[in-house]
């Protein structure tokens, strides 16, 4: 059972338009944002050239992983961005975009996150403040309520994603339906095998990883996980996904904010020190292949998970395959290679989908709204 990889070279399609649009955007966001020396302009100008002309070259022999990509981007690297599969050509930019700012090299930029001032304004502000401060009101609900209010919080944190903001603006309204909700089984799943290790696949740093770690913490307080394995990225990537230096930021976040927020911070920060959540950085995490091909050792780590939990949307393409399926192909048939039981939380930004009834698809496309691309929708999907 296969569908075709989603390209770029589709007229009218949203994966062109990150390639024609948002990658361009972003270069010029990039070069603003720090202080870049000429040889850094000089990079970025040869990847915005690169961009333009419309064909991915070759890594720099010398890079520590020119191997790894020589190898997943056979048949690919020489080709235009657009006719490789979207999920391939939009990892490898942003690779390309951490050659162009140094960030791999010896030198003043080495480990340098090109994407840092964004994130860092984003965990500063206001809007933060507020989120957290929300937190003191729900502490008198019922249980259950809170922790449906959490997994929605974590769920529709995932409009934050500032790579998403680059071309779309942040006025999308939240939808009041959820494509499919499966999170009566996600809970009954999460009890049934209580207390177990959770995995979460994380996604955005910042508005996104702090209801992640809230999730989290409400998952050990109960007694719900033994333990929490939090899988971030290596290095910076699709802009805003967390890092190890994110996770660390965002519990120093929580654990310096009033009320209910700061409590959770301060169980959080306990449970880094003995062990209970464990950031992880895999480099296939970073890796622009479909989880299906993760090497054993990750398999083996999700395999002795009572459940994973994918965030956002990247993710869900990683997890299903990057593929136009039909809509109402089930989840758990694509899903099945999966080591264990695993619930997918992701705001709709890309055309993939899997598991939604024909009909729900046929009312939302008579809206006209580009509902399958634009973070309106979310989606709620388990397989146990
Ligand atoms: O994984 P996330 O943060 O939810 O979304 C990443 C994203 O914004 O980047 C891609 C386009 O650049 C799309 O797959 C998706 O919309």
């Amino acid at each position: 059972m296969d569908a075709p990889p989603i390209m770029g070279n589709v007229p009218g399609s949203y994966a062109l338009g990150v390639f024609r649009d948002r990658h361009p955007a972003l270069l010029r966001q990039v070069r603003e944002a720090l202080p870049y020396t000429p040889d850094r302009h000089r990079a970025l100008d040869r990847l915005a050239d690169e961009v333009a002309r419309d064909v991915m070259e070759p890594l720099d022999p010398s890079a520590h992983d020119f191997a790894a990509w020589a190898e997943w981007g056979r048949g690919m690297i020489g080709r235009r961005w657009v006719d490789v599969p979207f999920l391939w050509a939009e990892s490898y930019f942003y690779r390309k975009l951490l050659a162009a700012t140094g960030y791999f090299e010896d030198g003043p930029w080495r480990g340098i996150d090109p994407f840092g001032p964004v994130k860092q304004a984003e965990l500063g502000g206001p809007e933060v403040d507020a989120e957290l401060a929300a937190l003191d009101r729900a502490a008198a609900s019922p249980p259950g309520e809170r922790a449906a209010g959490l997994l929605l919080g974590s769920l529709w944190g995932n409009r934050a994603d500032l790579s998403f903001k680059i071309t779309q603006g942040d006025e999308r309204e939240r939808a009041s339906e959820l494509v499919v909700d499966d999170s009566d089984l996600l809970w009954s799943l999460v009890r049934d095998r209580a207390p177990g290790r959770i995995c979460v696949l994380a996604d955005n740093a910042g508005r996104e990883l702090l209801p992640d770690l809230l999730l989290a913490d409400h998952l050990l307080a109960e007694g719900l996980a033994t333990d929490v394995v939090l899988h971030v990225k290596p290095h910076p990537y699709f802009v805003s996904d967390a890092t190890p230096a994110d996770v660390a930021a965002c519990v120093r976040r929580l654990a310096a904010a009033p009320g209910q927020a700061g409590k959770a911070g301060g169980r959080l920060w306990r449970a880094m020190a003995d062990g209970r959540l464990s950031p992880r950085a895999h480099p296939f995490s970073c890796a622009p292949l479909p989880y299906r091909d993760m090497p054993d050792d990750l398999r083996a780590e999700l395999a002795s998970a009572a459940l994973t939990i994918t965030k956002g949307d990247l993710n869900y393409r990683r997890l299903v395959g990057d593929r136009m399926w039909p809509v109402d192909t089930p989840f758990p048939a694509v899903t099945a290679y999966f080591p264990g039981p695993v619930a997918a939380l992701r705001t709709l930004k890309s055309d993939v989908l899997t598991g939604v009834d024909a009909g729900t698809a046929a009312r939302l496309d008579a809206t006209g709204e580009p509902w399958r691309t634009s973070g309106t929708h979310a989606l709620i999907q388990v397989r146990a």
